[in-house]
């Protein structure tokens, strides 16, 4: 379990995490979303206790990690992709990572197994290629045979195979009990892996939400019709949660009526309908529109996003 309460950390006047507060529960798998810069590499160094809140607190099965007796099992970590810049081999490193901290030599072949490093773990790691290092940096969280695992980016640099690998290793470790927190910046990847999201955006927690929650909320918000009538349909739909644009002639976007409540009072009507479709709004886009005010640097477009109506309005503590 790890429990953030009101963590905030400030570089200088630049306020890199504000006020997060949440819940990693155990038995699930659960995402840390954001795009660049939100801040999730931070809230992670500061769960792990290497940087220091400027407020707040950051426990890790109930306590302080820094006052762990026994680290490697309480909490294992990755931080960021970085190539292992050693002239050990994998399993020497793993080794030396073991003694130092009192775990049974034994372990460090099970891990090696575990990650698929057995054919390379006497190379010399330093020669890894960033799929590589990455397993073995979810070797060396792994190595404590740790109740709770905070992994930052772990599908980084990893081909469709190593992804696969890694979601299975992942959704394995949470059915044992155990707490598994990951960040990403893909929401398509996390849709697959995780069970529930943590989204922040400038260091703001966005939404605490399952994600069924969330991608039944981006696939059914938004209705396409087609009809000769459209505009005696749109009368008819009209009220004040329900919002309908129209680019087209004859041609209505809804959002806030499901579409079998449409067909049915174009039913009751008579008006005659060519087009009734749910919109699968992609995930990735369900994303961008849930984070579009909170990314540090847009890239300069020419659309004009105002007066579009957002598709997705979560918020911290739930979808609506
Ligand atoms: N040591 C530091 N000194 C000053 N600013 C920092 C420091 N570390 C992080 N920041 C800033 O804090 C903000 C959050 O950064 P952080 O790396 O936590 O974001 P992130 O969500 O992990 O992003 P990414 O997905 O790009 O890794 C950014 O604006 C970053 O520039």
């Amino acid at each position: 379990m790890i429990e953030v309460s009101g963590l905030t950390k400030r570089y200088g006047d630049k306020t890199a995490v504000r006020d997060l507060t949440f819940t990693v529960k155990p038995g699930i798998v659960t995402g840390f979303l954001g795009p660049n810069g939100a801040g999730k590499s931070t809230t992670m160094r500061m769960i792990a206790g290497l940087d220091a809140p400027t407020s707040g607190t950051a426990l890790v099965n109930g306590a302080s990690y820094q006052q762990a007796r026994v680290p490697m099992a309480e909490l294992g970590i990755l931080l960021e992709a970085k190539a292992v810049h050693t002239s050990r081999s994998a399993y020497n490193h793993l080794l030396a990572l073991a003694q130092t901290n009192g775990i049974p030599r034994s372990r460090v072949m099970e891990v090696i197994d575990l990650v698929g490093l057995g054919e390379v773990a006497r190379k010399r790691a330093g020669g890894f290629s960033l799929g590589m290092g990455q397993r073995l940096g979810i070797a060396s969280a792994l190595l404590g045979d740790p109740q709770t695992v905070v992994l930052d980016e772990p599908i980084n640099g990893l081909d469709p195979e190593g992804i696969l690998w890694v979601r299975n290793l992942l959704k394995g470790l949470a059915a044992e009990g155990r707490t598994v927190f990951i960040s990403s910046h893909l929401m398509s990847e996390m849709a697959l892996t995780a069970h529930h999201l943590i989204v922040v955006g400038r260091g703001e927690l966005i939404a605490d939400v399952d994600v069924d929650d969330f991608v039944a909320m981006a696939s059914t918000n938004v209705v396409l019709v087609r009809s000769p009538q459209a505009g005696q349909l749109r009368e008819l739909l009209l009220a004040p949660d329900v919002t309908i644009t129209s680019e087209e002639a004859g041609v209505l976007e809804i959002r806030g009526v499901p579409a079998e409540a449409i067909g049915d009072i174009a039913y009751d009507h008579h008006i005659r309908l060519h087009g009734l479709a749910v919109q699968q709004a992609s995930l990735e886009d369900a994303f961008m529109e849930m984070t579009r005010d909170s990314v540090e640097f847009h890239a300069h477009s020419t659309t004009d996003h105002t007066g579009a109506p957002a598709p997705v309005t979560a918020h911290a503590g739930g979808p609506r």
